[in-house]
């Protein structure tokens, strides 16, 4: 492969925020939400420079170990080679540490400027390449494909093992759209690493509990998505949590949601590292809430009846911050600008 053809002018990215997991979809199940960091990407003579504004500002690297440049770059070794220089300006609103995808974010804006810089970049690197790429820098794929596609994704890993298979896994997805929901999640000041809440999990768990949860994210796919037989009463007028695309018709059950929420394969494990967090959750369950860690934590997300979401934001701890979001249904999204605009 030769080097490539970079495109002049500005590249912008605007990625979502995630809540991977959603309960018992563990390293699966992700639902995009409308929250948002942008990245925008210059071609420079030399050098690196990297703004952060927002998030993470003062706290994040602005050399060659940022996030975001570190996927730009592995993106563009993958797609033929580097530029003299790059410019990058960061405006972050997904706060750092808390369950709500920042890395992801960062790892699939990343991706998607490298493949806009290149001309003909998405025929260099098609969507399930770039799903794959971003899986393989962020450890599991559930984030990084709600990310990229938006809406309620399932996501797994390939199987190295299978005969025939390349050795390598990957990291694959398919988008469902999400029925009406009204996300709402409490976000506490303090940060939890995902390695850390990783390193929390056993290394086998009981038959019966893997054998739960697998009913459970079976269910919950149809809860959320409003399969015919899970549906409640028909929705009123469109809200504004549905301005990012049209959701089928009906509300979710939120009963059967209760259920479908139930986990026992990750958050009594992490619950420890959380207690505040392991508190709300079962606070706002034993309330009728659906609600649940958010990825690794220690955000809570909790999903509000229609009107329900003051009625939530009413049970937040002190000090914690509460954010009623739309769910977003179109995922990572790219914008060019021509040199001189
Ligand atoms: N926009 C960003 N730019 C640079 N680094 C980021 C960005 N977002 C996240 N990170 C890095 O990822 C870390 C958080 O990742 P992680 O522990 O997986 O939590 P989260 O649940 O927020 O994804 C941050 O502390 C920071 O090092
Ligand atoms: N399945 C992962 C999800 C981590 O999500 P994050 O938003 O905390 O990065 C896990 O539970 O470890």
């Amino acid at each position: 492969m030769g080097a490539p053809t970079f495109v002049p002018g500005r590249v912008r990215v605007r990625v979502p925020a995630t809540s991977a997991n959603l309960g018992p979809g563990f390293d699966a199940l992700g639902l995009a939400l409308g929250l948002y960091d942008e990245v925008e990407v210059r071609l420079a003579p030399g050098g690196l420079s990297v703004t952060v504004r927002g998030e993470g500002a003062g706290d994040v690297p602005t050399d060659e170990s940022h996030l975001v440049v570190r996927a730009l770059r592995a993106t563009l070794d993958r797609l033929g080679g580097q530029p003299p220089g790059l410019a990058l300006t960061c405006t972050n609103r997904v706060p750092h540490g808390r369950g709500l995808g920042s890395s992801a974010a960062a790892i699939v804006a990343g991706v998607l400027a490298g493949r806009a810089l290149v001309e003909s970049g998405a025929s260099g690197m098609d969507d399930t390449e770039a799903l794959a790429l971003a899986t393989e820098l962020e450890g599991h794929p559930d984030n990084v494909a709600a990310c990229l596609r938006g809406g309620l994704t399932i996501a797994w890993m390939t199987d190295s093992n299978i005969r025939g298979g390349s050795g390598r896994t990957a990291g694959r997805a398919v988008r469902l759209e999400p029925a009406r929901v009204q996300p709402v999640v409490f976000v506490p000041r303090t940060e939890l690493s995902t390695r850390t809440a990783r390193g929390l999990l056993p290394g086998v768990v009981p038959h019966a509990d893997a054998a739960a949860n697998a009913g459970r994210a079976a269910l919950l796919v149809a809860a959320l998505t409003g399969t015919p037989g899970t549906a409640g009463p028909p929705a009123g007028p469109v809200g504004a949590s549905d301005v990012l695309g049209a959701p089928p018709a009906g509300e979710v059950d939120l009963a059967l949601l209760l259920a479908a929420t139930e986990d026992r394969l990750h958050q009594d494990y992490r619950a420890p590292a959380m207690p505040e967090s392991a508190h709300l959750v079962a606070d706002l369950r034993e309330r009728g809430h659906p609600a649940v860690i958010s990825g690794a934590g220690p955000t809570v997300l909790a999903f509000a009846r229609p009107g329900g979401e003051e009625e939530l934001r009413a049970r937040a701890p002190e000090g914690w911050a509460v954010y009623v979001l739309p769910v977003d249904r179109a995922g990572g999204r790219v914008t060019w600008t021509a040199a001189g605009e």
